[in-house]
Order: C-alpha cells, then sequence, then structure tokens
C-alpha cells in the first residue's frame, strides 16, 4: 500500500465507508480475505452501473482539506461525463474521534472508462484525494476495492484488493465524530489559528485578526446581568431586545458585533470550518463589550454562543435528528475562556407563524435561512442543539404572543433570575 496513505490515513484498512443513497445511509467496510460475508447492500443497490469509485478528500492540513472538499462537487461536476452520478461517503473508524474524511462515491454509466479516469487519475496525483475502484467478480456476488496508487508512490502500479462487506452502523453517527475544532471551536486559540492560517488566501481574515486581541483576555465578571435572547430567524429577537433595552435602561449588543459586518457576507461562502471559526470570534469580540458595557448598565445581546454552536451542530450532522450528539455530549460544553452570560432566553415560535412573519418582512435572508425555511429537519437540528448547550441559566419562552406579552414574560423571567 502507498506510504502516503498509510500516513495519511491512519488505520485504512480497519475504516468503515458510508455511501448515502436517497438520504439513507448504507455501511461497508474491507477484509484481506473473504470468509462468506453478503455483499454490502449499497452494492445491490448501484450494481447495474458499469463502474463504480470512491474518492475521500485526506490532507494534514485541514483548510486545504475544507477548502478543497468544498470546491470538489462543483469540480467532478463541471468535468465528469454526464452519466456520472455523485452520492455523499465518508470513511472513518467507528467512534473514533477526528477519523472521518468526506468524499463522494462515483456511479459512472459512460460508454468509455477513459474520460472518467482520466479526471479520477489527474486528481489522484495533484490532489488531495485517494480514489478507489471496484470490481464486480463471480456474477456479483463478491465485489473488491482496490486503492489507487497516489503521486507519492508512481511506481507502485497496483494495490492489495480488499472485499467489500457489510457493516453495522456505528454507535455515534460519523458525521459527528469532526466536530470538535473543526465546526465548534471551545477556545479563542482554536479559532484564532483557523482565521490566522487563511490569512493568505482570504484578506478579510487579517482584517478580522486586527480587531482582536492575540488571547482572550481574562476580565472581572461583570456588574450587571448580561441576558442572551437566542431563537430562529423571525422569531422576534429584535424587536424584544429593543423592547429590553427600554424597559431596562440597558445597553444593546450582537453577535457577531457591527464592526464585523464588512467581513461577515465573504466568511458565510466559506465552507464550515472557516465560517465557524469567524463567528466563534465574533462572541470574543462581543464578550469584551459585554464586559465593558457590563459594569455600567445591564446588557442584552443579541444572539451569541448558543446560535454558533447549534448552527454549526445542526449543518454538521447529516440525517435525522437523532444523529446528533446526545444530551451530555462534550460538543456541546461551554468554551471555557467565554463569558457566560447571567440567562439565556431562547425564543420559539410555530412553523407556520415564523414563516408568516418572515413573508410580512419580506427582506432578504442568508442562505442558511432559506434552508431553515425550506427544510424542517434542519430547523428541528438547530432547536434541539440550543436545549442541549450546557452552561449558563437558560429558558425557552414561546413567542407566538403578541410583542408586548412577550416582553412582559420575559420582564418577569429576568427580574425573578437576576434580581434586577
Ligand atoms: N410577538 C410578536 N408577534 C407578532 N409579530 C412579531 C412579534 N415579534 C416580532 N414580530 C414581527 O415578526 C417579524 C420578525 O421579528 P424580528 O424581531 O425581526 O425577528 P428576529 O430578530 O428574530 O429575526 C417582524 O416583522 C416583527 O415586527
Ligand atoms: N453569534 C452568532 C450569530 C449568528 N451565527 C450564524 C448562524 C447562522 O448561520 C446565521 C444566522 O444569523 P442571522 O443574522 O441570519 O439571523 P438573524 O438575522 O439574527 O435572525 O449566523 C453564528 O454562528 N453565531
Amino acid at each position: 500500500m502507498a506510504r502516503r496513505t498509510m500516513s495519511l490515513i491512519p488505520q485504512w484498512s480497519s475504516r468503515v465507508f458510508s455511501v448515502e443513497l436517497n438520504g439513507a445511509p448504507f455501511y461497508f467496510s474491507t477484509r484481506g480475505q473473504h470468509r462468506g460475508e453478503e455483499v454490502p447492500p449499497v452494492f445491490r443497490e448501484v450494481q447495474n452501473y458499469a463502474r463504480l469509485y470512491s474518492l475521500l478528500v485526506c490532507s494534514s492540513d485541514k483548510i486545504r482539506r475544507a477548502k478543497f472538499y468544498a470546491e470538489l462537487k462543483e469540480k467532478l461536476l463541471r468535468e465528469l461525463p454526464p452519466e456520472c452520478h455523485l452520492s455523499p461517503m465518508s470513511s472513518f473508524l467507528p467512534n473514533v474521534r477526528d477519523s472521518l474524511l468526506n468524499g463522494y462515491f462515483l456511479k459512472d454509466n459512460s460508454e468509455s472508462s477513459s474520460p472518467t479516469e482520466r479526471l479520477l487519475r489527474d486528481l489522484s496525483q495533484r490532489d488531495p484525494v485517494f480514489v478507489c475502484s471496484y470490481l464486480k467478480c463471480e456474477d456479483g456476488q463478491l465485489w473488491t476495492q482496490r486503492l489507487w496508487p497516489d503521486a507519492d508512490c508512481p511506481a507502485m502500479e497496483t494495490s492489495k484488493d480488499y472485499y467489500v462487506v457489510p457493516s453495522e452502523a456505528p454507535e455515534y453517527h460519523p458525521s459527528t465524530l469532526n466536530i470538535i475544532n473543526s465546526d465548534v471551536f471551545y477556545s479563542f486559540e482554536e479559532a484564532y489559528e483557523v482565521l490566522e492560517k487563511c490569512g493568505d488566501i482570504i484578506p478579510e481574515a487579517m482584517s478580522v485578526l486586527e480587531l482582536l486581541p492575540s488571547r482572550a483576555e481574562a476580565r472581572r465578571k461583570p456588574d450587571y446581568p448580561v441576558i442572551v435572547i437566542e431563537g430562529l430567524d423571525a422569531t422576534g429577537k429584535t424587536t424584544l431586545t429593543e423592547s429590553l433595552r427600554d424597559a431596562l435602561g440597558a445597553s444593546l449588543l450582537q453577535s457577531p458585533p457591527q464592526c464585523l459586518s464588512p467581513m461577515r457576507a465573504r466568511f458565510d461562502r466559506e465552507p464550515p470550518l472557516i465560517r465557524r471559526a469567524f463567528y466563534a470570534l465574533g462572541n470574543y469580540l462581543t464578550a469584551e463589550q459585554i464586559g465593558q458595557e457590563g459594569m455600567k448598565t445591564p446588557v442584552i445581546v443579541d444572539r451569541f454562543w448558543h446560535s454558533t454552536a447549534a448552527y454549526a451542530i445542526a449543518t454538521a450532522v447529516s440525517g435525522q435528528v437523532c444523529n446528533l450528539p446526545a444530551e451530555g455530549s462534550e460538543v456541546y460544553r461551554w468554551p471555557s475562556d467565554l463569558l457566560q452570560p447571567s440567562l439565556v432566553v431562547v425564543l420559539t415560535l410555530d412553523p407556520e407563524e415564523r414563516k408568516r412573519r418572515l413573508r410580512n418582512r419580506g427582506q432578504g435572508k442568508t442562505v442558511e435561512e432559506q434552508e431553515l425555511d425550506h427544510n424542517q429537519l434542519f430547523r428541528l437540528k438547530v432547536e434541539t442543539a440550543y436545549q442541549r448547550i450546557s452552561g449558563p441559566a437558560f429558558v425557552t419562552v414561546d413567542a407566538s404572543p403578541s410583542a408586548d406579552q412577550v416582553l412582559q414574560q420575559v420582564l418577569l423571567l429576568i427580574r425573578g433570575k437576576c434580581h434586577l
């Protein structure tokens, strides 16, 4: 086996592969010897295709991996023959943190193998991609997987063929394995390092870093209560936070803070690793402002860490809500170096009423917010993740009554919990 593969894909032969067909995952693994196992169901589903391949993006450089994975699908769709179809695929070591590699399962029904194989060979030699092809033998009763040689090992003509065999669904859904420090950052340093490393490819990253201290400053707890208002778009956060500011004579802040607005659209176009690091750092900047304002008045904050973590987790975890890490998972922990508010209020709203409010407001929405609108599953995942985040006192409020009734209810809660 290629040396680079051995070092970049640890425990290659112990890996499980997952292919998503019509939204359902199919798992298989590989064996050096066949012991009478069944053909993995995914190969029965796709056996009418002339050729099958897997492509896995792998690089020890996290930023290169994230950038390349984001570009790969577009490149494949542009350059592959039209008879080729892609399904999301991943490879992982069951329940092992940070072992997930993402890629695509490629089903090819074009007449000639040459255009596809030329493209895949180029990719495997120039880019951080490992390619395998699958061969049917004994009338479809056995399938084998062959890893292609790569750039660092051009002399290697072929590698050993492995039999593919069915594999159980793992205890932890594979899409949860890499969340820590790739989707959610638990310290200022971890997020800072990501933006620092992409300064040469994203000029806006430098502008963000210039606004930040080089490390999170240890600060005295604010003298006044700090109340964060959370909830999906159009649940009434802006309306409520402005009324609370007036009712309590409080300062009103938001995360990301205003000074990051010019850079935000750029980061919204970046892959999750970079985008989430940006939002994580936004919270530390807002925390600085809270630290200052909270010495003079109560502080109301429109979105904070719950938004950053819940949206990131909901986007990273594919499939059903039950795939989310269970309550109590370390994925939901509060960063130890981030200021904890006195109270977090999450506004919830019936989906139909939320849609009505969105329509009435009629302004442009981010792609992610449009996704929330269309995708009930994603909305449920965000709301579930909100509930599971640990740390500060947390309360859910039904935001369907009138704006004034919601205000009165939240004022009662704040007075009860924060002694205002
Ligand atoms: N309690 C409420 N009842 C009815 N409409 C509301 C209520 N709160 C807010 N709205 C309206 O719903 C829309 C979304 O509210 P907004 O405060 O902008 O939400 P967010 O900041 O959470 O996106 C606005 O048009 C607002 O006037
Ligand atoms: N503190 C924050 C605030 C927002 N985000 C992300 C999460 C979502 O991708 C978007 C939602 O924010 P958006 O500004 O569109 O929503 P509102 O207009 O505040 O209702 O931003 C975050 O990660 N951390």
